[in-house]
């Protein structure tokens, strides 16, 4: 398993392939729930705080829910997303917000360590890594702003 974060270049959109739906499947929803949120927890305390509504109580708790209702749903899971918010439009969802390829960096090794600490809970190596994946490319789709 190597969680290494891939160099993106401005305005490259590479295929992305969604995450094995054997990790949910491994993790479970409540688990996914807490990773998900444990990230925005370690967003709140990062360099790019400044992106995210993290002086609202409620709209941070919102910002939560929509990032675990459309992760879950690209693992095959519960359509959440769909059902609440609509199509996932992700990169127009994006666009409001400054990111950039340092950002991106950022916000994506919040991930890494909360992923790796996933092998001492005995989820499966491969499965950890197709969801990093979706994570490393996908999130080159969403940069929009040059560094
Ligand atoms: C694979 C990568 C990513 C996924 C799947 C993802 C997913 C999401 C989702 C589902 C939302 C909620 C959209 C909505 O319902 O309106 C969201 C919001 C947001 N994301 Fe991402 N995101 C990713 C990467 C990033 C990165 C790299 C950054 C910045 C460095 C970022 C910054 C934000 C911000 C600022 C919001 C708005 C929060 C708010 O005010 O509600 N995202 N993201």
């Amino acid at each position: 398993m190597k969680l290494t974060v891939t160099d993106g270049e401005f305005g490259v959109r590479p295929p992305v392939t969604k995450p094995h739906p054997g990790f949910l499947h491994e993790v479970g929803e409540e688990r996914f729930k807490k990773l998900v949120y444990d990230h925005y927890d370690l967003i709140e305390k990062s360099d790019i705080s400044f992106l995210f509504p993290v002086h609202d109580e409620e709209d941070f708790a919102e910002a939560k829910k929509h990032a675990f209702d459309f992760l879950i749903q690209i693992s095959g899971g519960p359509r959440y997303f769909e059902q609440t918010r609509g199509e996932p439009r992700m990169v127009g969802r994006h666009a409001p917000f400054r990111i950039d390829e340092q950002g991106r960096k950022v916000w994506l090794t919040l991930y890494a360590g909360l992923l790796e600490s996933l092998v001492d809970e005995g989820i499966s190596e491969e499965y950890i890594q197709s969801f990093w994946d979706y994570l490393d490319i996908f999130s080159m789709w969403l940069v929009n702003t040059k560094s």
